[in-house]
């Protein structure tokens, strides 16, 4: 890990993969076929690439069945509890419709509704996580999504990983497909003979995932596409070395463009971290990939104050930060743009991955600064109610008639003055 003094501007801005020439015409013809050929083109991708056949892509009950034969009991009570917590929290995200009046007998109002159907892509390989399952069904639920579908790629076993399914039939979702890649999004968005079409698609996936829900974008909606993790740590001379240190390889393990970052005041214990990290990436399963994103991502940034580290952190603007702190509260209300917030020694960031009930899907790349992470708002929409009385139509026809006229749309000032011959009779 460098240390570095911080000059200039800092950035967690990568490059976001746009994919090759290629890879955009590959999926563009896959999503062509699909929405031509439907569960033919499925099934000739699904074996093309995930190297399985199948006369249905539906998960059955047997596997399901199986699922829970491949996991050990507690790990389920564990899930059932992390679930507990996640719709605890989001239940607080709730959103409900509301009215106002005016003295003229206006009535203007937000009805709030849930999507119909959202469509989860849970990704395959060593990535499908089921603490991600829990993230994206509990706030549909309690958004009250009466439709959720999750695909996944199958694996050389033709089935889903255990862990996935447990999550999944825990919750109560009931439509599972055994598809993955461009080819399930382009289901999702123009339905097949056997996956009815969704209105919204969440959930990560590898390169051609990603250009898939770019390029089905407008047919129905997407969630944000997120990039690799980024973690930042905020600490002062009182914070664990050690503990830093194994929250900072948290996220690194996740991919090799990962981003792990301390910012500090301090100059010893930013060469304790960095020895730290060292001594804790030779015994980690993921130690290449987490090698990788510390080689060329982590950086420890060395500031002349806390004050100093505190701006950096802003324009960090990281997915989560760590503030680790003697009294992190009176830091809070610094800190202006961070997907998610951890206070103290004891909130590690993986507390949140799992557990907290707070949501894992956050912004990265910067781009805190403008957006959040994943909210039950994302599973519902918002329609305006107006209804004008009669006595406001007359007290305000003319000024919008004369609005309509500035703009130069004289039928919509009719509109508006159609209503006077009413009062003619
Ligand atoms: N940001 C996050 O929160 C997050 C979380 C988990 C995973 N991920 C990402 O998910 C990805 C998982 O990747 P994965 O590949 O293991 O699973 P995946 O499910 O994303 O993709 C597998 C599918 O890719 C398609 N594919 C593979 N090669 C292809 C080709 N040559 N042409 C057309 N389609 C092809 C196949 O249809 C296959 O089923 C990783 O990139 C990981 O970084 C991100
Ligand atoms: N930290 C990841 C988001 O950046 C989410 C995750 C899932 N499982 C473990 N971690
Ligand atoms: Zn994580």
């Amino acid at each position: 890990m460098k240390i570095e003094r911080v000059e200039g501007t800092v950035s967690l801005r990568r490059t976001i993969e746009s994919g090759t020439e290629e890879q955009r015409r590959a999926v563009q013809q896959i999503i062509d076929d699909v929405r031509n050929n439907g569960d033919r083109a499925l099934k000739k991708y699904t074996e093309m690439f995930d190297g399985i056949s199948f006369d249905t892509f539906a998960v059955t009950q047997e596997e399901i069945e199986e699922a829970y034969w491949l996991i050990n009991e507690e790990m389920v009570h564990i899930i059932r509890e992390a679930a507990q917590n996640i719709r605890e929290y989001h239940e607080r995200q709730r959103m409900t419709s509301w009215f106002m009046t005016r003295d003229d007998g206006t009535i203007l109002g937000q009805k709030v509704t849930p999507l119909d159907a959202v469509g989860l892509y849970v990704p395959g390989g060593t990535a499908a996580y089921p603490s991600s399952v829990l993230m994206n069904v509990i706030p549909a639920q309690v958004a009250g999504v009466k439709r959720i579908v999750i695909v996944s790629p199958p694996n050389e076993r033709g089935t889903l990983p255990a862990a996935v399914l447990v999550a999944a039939c825990e919750l109560g979702v009931q439509e599972i497909y055994k598809v993955g890649g461009a080819q399930a999004i382009a289901a999702l968005a123009y339905g097949t003979e056997t996956i009815e079409p969704v209105d919204k698609i969440f959930g990560p996936g590898n390169i051609y995932v990603a250009l898939a829900k770019r390029e089905v974008f407008g047919q129905v909606d997407i969630d944000m596409i997120a990039g690799p993790s980024e973690i930042v740590v905020l600490a002062d001379e009182t914070a664990k070395p050690n503990e830093i240190a194994a929250d900072l390889l948290s996220q690194a393990e996740h991919d090799e463009r990962s981003v792990s970052i301390l910012v500090t005041p301090s100059l010893q214990l930013a060469l304790k971290v960095e020895e730290e990290v060292e001594k804790q990436l030779a015994t980690l399963p993921r130690k290449e990939i987490a090698q990788k994103a510390m080689n060329e991502y982590g950086v420890i940034y060395v500031t002349d104050t806390m004050k100093q580290a505190i701006d950096v952190v802003n324009e960090l603007a990281p997915e989560h930060l760590e503030v680790m702190t003697a009294e992190p509260f009176e830091i809070l209300s610094d800190i202006r743009h961070a997907g998610a917030i951890f206070l103290g020694s004891y909130s590690s960031e993986p507390v949140g991955d799992y557990f907290a009930g707070t949501n894992h899907v956050l912004p990265t790349n910067g781009t805190a600064r403008f957006s959040s992470g994943l909210t039950v708002e994302a599973f519902m929409k918002k329609s305006s109610i107006v209804f004008y009385s009669e006595q406001a139509w007359r007290q305000h026809a003319a000024k919008i008639a004369a609005f309509a006229r500035l703009e130069g749309l004289e039928a919509h000032a009719r509109a508006v003055e159609e209503r006077l011959k009413r009062g003619d009779k």
